[in-house]
């Protein structure tokens, strides 16, 4: 097996504003994020955020550490773990114990494992772990939380198109955590607006992934400060990096379901500068 990176620098609102539609792309969007039998991260300079995927198929993947980036010993010496299966039935081994992991069930592990496996129960409907991890300075205990035991908030309406059920999974109100924490939200059919009216949080940045998309359809994400937005078109599995300083919101050609995983100075969910929608440009 192998695992596989890239990495991205963090850049601000000025220099954001002189790049075209391929600048914005190469600085901000995860294009693809599974492979067949490996793993991949994209390692943002952005609070350190690792955003990744892991898609066994025919073997079972190892979570190795990224010598030339870590420099650790191993993946998660001094960081933490959030996974979400958005594929088939899967398990992921953590120090010897065995977790089963069903699609849009998720798994926190903490920093000091040292041994995590991936597993697919099929070859032909792999599980595919989307990974979201952070810098870490203490040592939680592994969770599994499925859907039924994130806490639910009912946000929209079907009338302004942005009904959605944002399920907050590894959020420290659920589990604890150091700084990492991640959810899962569903638009209701009919509805295509996520996180909108919009908001910024200077103090966290957010990783945004799409999935559930039907094919042929897309999102369109919006990012950039309130007064000076732009958008990036977006495929289903893809993943977009949202900078602190940054709205983070989509519109899509039809329903679909997203992952947002943030990181930063605080973990006050509510801690939103929410803006109105007539004041966007
Ligand atoms: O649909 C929404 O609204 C969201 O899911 C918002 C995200 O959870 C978010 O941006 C948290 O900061
Ligand atoms: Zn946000």
């Amino acid at each position: 097996m192998e695992t596989t990176f890239e990495s991205r620098y963090a850049i601000g609102p000025n220099e954001t504003k002189t790049l075209d539609t391929k600048g914005l792309r190469e600085n901000f969007l995860i294009d693809r994020l599974f492979w067949n039998d490996r793993i991949h991260f994209v390692y943002t300079h952005f609070d350190r955020y690792m955003a990744g995927g892991a898609m066994p198929v025919d073997q079972k993947l190892k979570l190795e550490t990224i010598e030339p980036l870590l420099k650790e010993e191993f993946f998660l010496s001094r960081r933490e773990l959030g996974i979400i299966n958005v594929g088939g039935a899967g398990t992921v081994e953590v120090d010897g114990e065995k977790i089963d992991l069903g699609t849009k069930e998720a798994l926190y592990i903490g920093k000091g494992v040292k041994d995590v496996y991936f597993s697919s129960n099929s070859a032909s409907e792999p599980a595919k772990f989307y990974l979201n991890s952070t810098p870490a300075h203490h040592s939680y205990p592994t969770r599994k939380v499925t859907k039924e035991q994130a806490n639910k908030i009912e946000l929209g309406s079907l009338e302004t198109s942005n009904h959605r059920v944002i399920n907050q999974m590894l959020l420290h109100t659920v589990i604890e955590t150091c700084q990492l924490q991640m959810g899962m939200t569903e638009l209701k059919p009919g509805s295509v607006w996520n996180t909108m009216p919009a908001h910024t949080h200077d103090r966290r940045m957010e990783v945004y992934f799409y999935f559930d998309l039907p094919e042929g359809q897309s999102v369109s994400h919006f990012m950039g400060p309130v007064d000076e937005t732009r958008h990036i078109w977006m495929q289903n599995e893809q993943a977009v990096i949202s900078p602190p300083w940054s709205i983070h919101s989509g519109a899509g050609t039809s329903n679909y379901t997203f992952i947002w995983g943030m990181a930063g100075e605080n973990m006050d969910y509510d801690d939103m500068d929410k803006s109105s929608i007539t004041e966007l440009r």
